[in-house]
Formats: structure tokens, sequence, C-alpha cells
């Protein structure tokens, strides 16, 4: 079948950076073609050229049988091609149909129609199977919710491409499913799709075919994913061998050093307790909304506690705020790591050093400065930060490099005593995953405590000594390394009498 996308030749270069070096592919009617690369690797680029947003320095575009030359996302629009972005793009304050239909409104004697654009909405919503109220507002909406409307839009739009960035990152196992149904309704339709993930799992489970990218260049297009060994997919996007991703290698463990006793807030139903070595990397596992978060923020002073204590080395600690915490040497790097930190018009050094700045590390300004270049450097380097330098505006980096240099700001915290990581590989690629699974093993060596939540259940049983599951704000159960297996944890996590096939 004739291609119905086709990329020949694209190039984009920024101040310093080749995002994209001549890259050629072709995507068919009713394939879902998956888009994988490390960070930085230029594939949101490419989805911001097929959208409209940038014009490429180089190459063609062809949608369709025709070559295309979009000025502006709404040229893309009218051309049938639709990205559903990383950031979703809504107007909060109006309602689903209102977005839906933005710019396209049904009118009634010069007013807007609310009824009828209800009603074209409602039977859009109903034909894609998706059960929502046309009537709600988006800032009521899950993020979710928000992108089942985006996709409601394209649809309407009758978008014949659509490109996903990352839809599933902020997603929890079951809106995933529900998101991968829709995708496999569109492809059935005959539409085109190209799906763009870090996810390993679900480009195998999704996808038709694959392209994978490295430094702005395409690598190579499998025309049939199944047929891809794992190994092969990991060794094409990093450009070396990765054996073991999780690279576990055990460690000696000191005596207790955390111990949260009988901890509890508004919003956990009981106090939840624990205890950690020294040395020791624990996992929290738990569905979305099982309590792992709120019990950190506990620990971490950002929520007020009702009761309870936390000592470390047998010391009690106060904490009534996070600097408080800080102060103590216990580190929470946040899940939502752009809302709670990023400095977004500074430069990926400053990022880096502001917590050692909060310090007052001794020297001058100019020993000072050349430790913080140092120390950028390193970060940059360890974990594989992409950017032309040190003094780059961070907000210039990919999503996943801006997520690298916001763990690499806590990694770089002095005094650090209990690391607590929340999601920290989401959007991350895989060859810097195992970077920073080797950095939690350097930092639990030294004597650290190391807890980490994740909800990607390989990623907590490969990387962690002990695992703590969760289920309704309770601690549900405990498995160390030798019990621990997928099945376990998922019979902890879900609730009572649902399968593990969930
Ligand atoms: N507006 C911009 N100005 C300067 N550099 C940019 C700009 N947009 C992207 N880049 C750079 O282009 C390169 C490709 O970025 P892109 O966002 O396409 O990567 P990606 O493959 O989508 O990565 P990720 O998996 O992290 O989302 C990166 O080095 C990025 O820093």
């Amino acid at each position: 079948m004739m291609a119905a996308l086709q990329f020949d030749n694209i190039s984009k270069v920024f101040p310093g950076v080749k995002a994209l070096n001549g890259v050629s592919f072709e995507a068919r009617p009713g394939q879902v073609m998956g888009l994988l690369g490390e960070n930085g690797a230029g594939k949101s680029t490419l989805l911001k050229i097929l959208g409209g947003q940038y014009k490429p320095d180089g190459g063609r575009l062809v949608v369709d049988g025709q070559e295309r030359h979009f000025g502006s996302a709404g040229d893309a629009i009218a051309a049938g091609v639709a990205i559903i972005h990383q950031e979703l793009q809504y107007v909060a304050e109006l309602t689903v149909a209102e977005n839906v239909l933005l710019g396209r409104l049904p009118t009634r004697f010069g007013l807007v129609d609310h009824k009828a654009a209800r009603q074209m909405v409602a039977a859009q919503l109903a034909n894609i199977g998706v059960d929502l109220d046309p009537a709600a507002r988006l800032s009521d909406l899950s993020i979710a919710q928000r992108q089942m409307v985006e996709i409601c839009k394209a649809v309407m739009q009758d978008a014949k491409v659509i490109a996903f960035d990352e839809p599933t990152s902020s997603l929890s196992h079951r809106e995933t499913e529900i998101l991968f149904r829709l995708v496999k309704r569109l492809r059935s339709e005959g539409r085109t799709l190209i799906y763009i993930s870090h996810r390993l799992e679900e480009l195998y489970e999704l996808c038709d075919a694959c392209t994978i990218f490295r430094d702005g260049r395409k690598i190579v297009t499998h025309d049939v994913m199944a047929d891809v060994p794992r190994d092969r997919l990991i060794s094409d996007m990093v450009g070396r061998e990765v054996k073991d991703i999780y690279d576990y290698r055990s460690r000696q463990q000191g005596p207790v050093r955390l111990e949260a006793r009988g901890l509890r807030s508004d919003r956990l139903p009981e106090p939840l307790s624990f205890a950690m070595r020294g040395g020791e990397v624990l996992g929290f596992f738990g569905l979305v909304g099982a309590g792992r978060s709120e019990l950190m923020r506990l620990l971490y002073g950002a929520d007020p506690r009702r009761g309870g204590e936390v000592l470390l080395d047998g010391q009690p600690v106060r904490a009534s705020a996070p600097a408080d915490a800080i102060a103590a040497g216990i580190v929470l790097c946040p899940e939502d790591r752009k809302e709670q930190g990023i400095l977004a018009h500074s430069s990926v050094a400053e990022n880096i050093n502001i917590s050692c700045r909060r310090h007052g590390l001794a020297g001058g300004v100019f020993l000072r400065h050349a430790q913080e270049a140092q120390r950028a450097d390193d970060f940059i380097k360890k974990l594989r930060i992409k950017t032309p330098n040190r003094e780059q505006e961070i907000r210039l980096l990919s999503g996943g490099n801006q997520q690298k240099v916001i763990l690499a700001r806590w990694l770089a915290e002095p005094g650090l005593k209990v690391l607590i990581l929340d999601e920290p590989t989401r959007g991350i690629d895989v060859g810097a995953k195992n970077e920073i699974y080797k950095i939690i093993h350097d930092v639990a060596a030294s004597g650290c405590c190391v807890i980490v939540i994740s909800s990607e259940l390989p990623e907590v049983l490969g990387i962690s000594d002990r695992l703590i599951v969760m289920r309704d704000g309770r601690i549900s159960g405990e498995l160390d390394r030798a019990s621990a297996s997928e099945t376990a944890a998922l019979a902890l996590a879900l609730p009572d009498g649902a399968t593990a096939a969930h």
C-alpha cells in the first residue's frame, strides 16, 4: 500500500545542535510506526516538523502523496495531520465539546450553539468508545481524559496521520489500556499512526514497525517489530551493548539507618512504619494512588505529619518542611520534576548546582565557579546529558535530558544520607536508565539508604534489595529479593479479587 507519510532526507539544525541529520522513512495507512531513540535523538523535533511547528532546514515531507511545506500547526491540521504532544494543548476553562470544536464551533443566529456542539462531540466520543461528558470542563479532568479529548479532536478533524509523543508517561495501567484500545481502533480504521515511547514493552505491544534514531540520524527501520529482539533494539538505540540493564550487584548492608514509626497524615488511612539499613535499596511498588508518594512526602516534611516519628541513625528528625529534611540529609527527587524546581531560563550548570550553592561551600568565588563547572561537566558525562555545553538553557534540552539534569541536582546534594527517588526514570531512555541504576548502586554502596518508587514493576524488581508493596494507603506486604516476582508484587498491589492479568 502507498505510504501515507514519507520523510525524505529531513534535517533540522538548532544553534550548536544538529537535531535531525538526513532522516528518511515511510509509514503506511493502518500501521503503527514506533519511534525509538535516546533522549535528544531527535524524535520530538521530527514530530514538530510533521505538525507544522518547525520548518525543516532540508528535505521533503510528503503526506498523502503530496509534498508539504507547513507554515503553521493549522496547515498540518488542514492536511490531515494531528499531533498529540507531550504537553497537551487545551483551554482548561472550556468544556470538552468546546475544546474539541475550538475554532469550528457550530452557531445558530450568530451565537455558539452549545447544544449542537455537545451532541456532535457526544456522538464522536461514543463512536471512538470514550466515556466522557462533553459538558465537563477540561480543568476537572485527569491527564488521561484530556488526552482522550485531544484524540477525539484529531478524529473530528478527520486526521489521517496521528502522532503520539510519549502518551503514557503520566497514565496509570488502566488508562494505558484504554489508550491502547483506542490506538488499535484508529489503526483498524486505516489511519497512519506514529508512536514515541521509551517503554519497550509498550512498543512491542502496539507497534507494527519501528524506526530507531541516534544522534539525529535514522539508524534503521524494522518492518516487523515483533521480529526484532529486545537486545538489538537497545544496542541500536544506544550504540553499544547493554547486557543487563539493571546491573544489580549485592552490597554490604550496615545497621538500620532510617526508621519511620507510625507516621500519620490526613491522607493516609492508618499509621505506617518501615525501617531500612544503610547500603540498602528499598523499592516501593503500588498502583497510582496507593499512597507511596504520600508516605515519602511525610518523610520529607512536604506534608504535615499528624503523628509518629522518623529516626535517622537513631536520632529523631523533626522535619516540618523539606529544608529541615535536606539539612538532615534526606532528599526527595519528586515525580513531577518539571513543575517542582526546574529553572527553565537558567543554564544546565545552574540547575545542577543550586542545592550545593544553598550549602555555601567554602572557597572564593573563582574556586566555587570552577567546582560548579566541574560538577556540572561530571554529571553531563555520567548521565550522558545531551547538551552543546553546560551553559545551555535547560528549556532547550529534550524532555528526557531535562529530567536527567534535575536528577543530577539531587544526586549532587552534599551530606546525602537518604535518597528518595520518585519515578526516577520516567521519560528517560534505556542507556541513561542503565547509568541511573549504576548511580543508585553507588549511592547505596557508599552507605546511604536509597528508596525508589516506580510504577514499572520490572524496574523496582530489578534494582531493589527489598520491595514494599502498598495498596489503598496501607502497606500490603513486603518481599525480599529472593521471593520478589511480578506475580507476587501484583497480588499484593491489586485490589482483592483482581487477577494478576489486570
Ligand atoms: N528549540 C530548540 N533549541 C535548541 N536546541 C533544541 C531545540 N529543540 C530541540 N533541541 C535539541 O535538539 C535535540 C533533539 O531534541 P528532541 O526533543 O527532538 O529529542 P527527543 O528524541 O525527542 O528526546 P526525548 O526522548 O528526551 O524527548 C536535542 O539535543 C535538543 O536539546
